[in-house]
């Protein structure tokens, strides 16, 4: 077992949280979990970033707000690890609406565009929709992550460079690539390495951060290391037989980790 202390302090989570990895030579590492059993184990592990969100519900599916209180529960004795949650796609929110409800541990936020590129009104309804959720949380901030799929054309998305720009007028604080369709396909089957490392230094330039996720497996590492993201963002690679709808196995974790490790060194 790894006893590897995570090293973004979540005191800090107001940022510049952009490179805040960068003196351990590898990206800081973020989990999605579905359930309380599995944060566990992700806690276990060692991880820079917990994520909550339900596979089962999409790329980006919500969890239950009892899950989340659940999850809440224990990043209280996790304070220097950050918490994320994703809260599905914008152009389902409206109906979610009424059973939202977000725990004030949670840090960050993000937010599928799937379907919204052939609607005019996308950007505006993702502004309301920030400040709508500020109003319904006790919270006083809370920290924005555009979510660009690298697989735009086959959910009717918005591209990258599109959400990059939303990202940066909207004033998020990271932007995520990540794949709509969990269907084998990875983002590097969508994107080039060179395709995600210009929009990595785009983000750089706007003090974004930059993460980086879909269907990753240890044997995309080498173009990752060339890509260079701040956070490497992972579900399936980290389950039993790498089935994102399965259990996460703490095995699992600490192989991916062992790999992370290799590459970075
Ligand atoms: O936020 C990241 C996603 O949960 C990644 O999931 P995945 O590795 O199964 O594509």
């Amino acid at each position: 077992m790894t006893t590897e202390k995570p090293h973004l302090d979540r005191s800090a989570a107001s940022l510049p949280l952009k490179r805040q990895s960068k003196h351990s030579n590898r990206p800081a590492l973020l989990i999605s979990v579905r359930n309380g059993a599995e944060a566990r184990i992700v806690l276990e592990g060692g991880v820079d970033f917990l994520d909550v969100k339900e596979p089962l519900n999409g790329p980006l599916g919500a969890a239950s707000k009892e899950t989340l209180n659940e999850i809440s529960v224990l990043m209280e004795s996790a304070p220097d690890i950050h918490f994320s949650a994703a809260l599905g796609e914008l152009q389902n929110f409206q109906d979610e609406r009424n059973a939202f409800s977000l725990p004030e541990e949670v840090d960050f936020v993000k937010l599928g565009l799937s379907g919204c590129r052939s609607r005019a009104e996308w950007e505006s309804d993702f502004r309301q929709l920030q400040s709508d959720i500020s109003g319904l949380t006790s919270r006083g901030q809370l920290n924005w992550v555009a979510v660009a799929y690298a697989d735009h054309g086959t959910c009717d998305a918005p591209t990258p460079d599109q959400v990059l720009t939303l990202a940066i007028e909207t004033g998020c604080v990271g932007l995520l690539v990540d794949t709509y369709s969990k269907n084998g396909l990875s983002t590097f089957d969508f994107m080039s390495a060179a395709e995600l490392k210009r929009l990595r230094q785009s983000c750089q330039s706007h003090d974004l951060f930059f993460a980086l996720a879909g269907s990753i497996r240890p044997i995309h590492l080498p173009q990752i290391r060339d890509v260079d993201p701040d956070i490497i963002a992972v579900r399936g690679a980290v389950c039993k037989t790498m089935d994102r709808t399965g259990e996460i196995s703490l095995a699992a974790i600490e192989q991916f980790k062992a790999s992370l490790r290799a590459v970075a060194s």
